[in-house]
């Protein structure tokens, strides 16, 4: 098995949720100088949603996100820019545009069952001459052989890197090595693994990913990310080299980015809060807390209500203005 792993750093996409996606050209900038300087092989830029995210159902967007796709791309020598597209809320053309303004690689995310979806995306990524990724997100909810015909799928489009997602932090080290050990027999391309803290499990997460033979590995600095955050990439760095593994990264560069880019740019801790438990306990959507936060102010009721009434109703991705009718529903009259 290779001990060689290809990082890819989430912050100023995952992150864009933490921020309410609000990132500026100046911060996508600096940061995007820190990460091409550690050598970061590629980082993520976007809404946080993903391309054409930006709307009153997900969050608007304070600056046009091509802007700061041309931003990062522009101070890149080495490290490349990557993008998130969830098909139906990104389009082909979007992503045209996007690699027009400097993006390199793809990444496709479809619900864990809805890898079907994806077909047009990942053809249009290969065309493109993009390294192209089939994200399966929410993967907690699938069993192990949905996850694998489903892969199996994105493969057979086109893609060169199959991701296990936790969007909900749900996951415990034992799903994730199920998971890849069966993706890693039945797949012939690499695969992939993103984590979410909301169970304080993302770093042990990422542990079992690599060790089950998974080769593209996310996080984000400081964590920034939706819910708890991510696998945090300067601690992951350290980490995985202790344990023997070659990410080709310089630790010094990214820890200042992450020191005095990231951590200035935080709008709350990136810590595990009792809703942030609460995600990953009930298995909800981690791009869902903000939106409950705010559902809760909006209806006087208790957001952890919220998101245990989300994960009965196993509301996915998509789904957020469900939030809404929930703490409605939740009101006492
Ligand atoms: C809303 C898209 C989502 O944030 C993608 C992702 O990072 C995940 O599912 O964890
Ligand atoms: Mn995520």
């Amino acid at each position: 098995m290779t001990n060689k792993l290809t990082l890819l750093d989430v912050s100023l996409r995952d992150g864009s949720h933490s921020v309410r996606h609000a990132f500026t050209e100046a911060q996508v900038q600096a940061a995007a100088q820190g990460l091409n300087a550690a050598g970061v092989p590629y980082f993520e830029v976007s809404h946080g949603d993903g391309l054409g995210g930006s709307s009153l159902q997900y969050g608007l967007s304070a600056k046009n996100e091509l802007k700061l796709i041309e931003a990062a791309a522009s101070v890149c020598t080495t490290s490349k820019v990557a993008v998130l597209l969830i098909p139906g809320i990104g389009t082909k053309y979007d992503l045209q545009q996007a690699v027009s303004a400097g993006a390199k690689m793809v990444r496709v995310a479809t619900h864990v069952t809805e890898a079907d979806v994806a077909a047009q995306h990942i053809q249009l990524g290969r065309e493109l001459g993009l390294k192209t990724v089939g994200f399966l997100m929410m993967a907690h909810m699938a069993s192990v052989e949905t996850i694998v015909a489903q892969a199996k799928r994105f493969e057979s489009y086109g893609a060169e890197v199959v991701y296990v997602t936790d969007s909900a932090g749900a996951m415990l080290p034992q799903d994730v090595t199920e998971r890849i050990t069966a993706l890693r027999e039945a797949l012939s391309c690499e695969i992939g693994f993103h984590a979410h803290n909301n169970l304080s499990m993302a770093m042990a997460n990422t542990i079992a990913a690599v060790e089950a033979g998974a080769t593209y590995i996310d996080g984000s600095m400081r964590a920034l990310g939706a819910g708890a955050g991510n696998t945090q990439t300067e601690v992951m760095v350290a980490v995985l080299e202790k344990l023997g593994y070659h990410t080709g990264i310089d630790l010094y560069p990214l820890l200042d980015t992450a020191t005095n880019v990231i951590a200035p740019l935080m709008q709350q801790p990136q810590e595990i809060t009792a809703s942030s438990l609460i995600l990953g306990k009930a298995g909800v959507y981690s791009s869902f807390l903000l939106h409950a936060q705010k559902a809760a102010q909006q209806f006087g009721v208790d957001e952890r209500e919220i998101l245990m009434r989300i994960g009965k109703l196993k509301a996915v991705g998509g789904q957020e203005d469900v939030i809404y009718e929930v703490a409605q529903s939740l009101v006492k009259v």
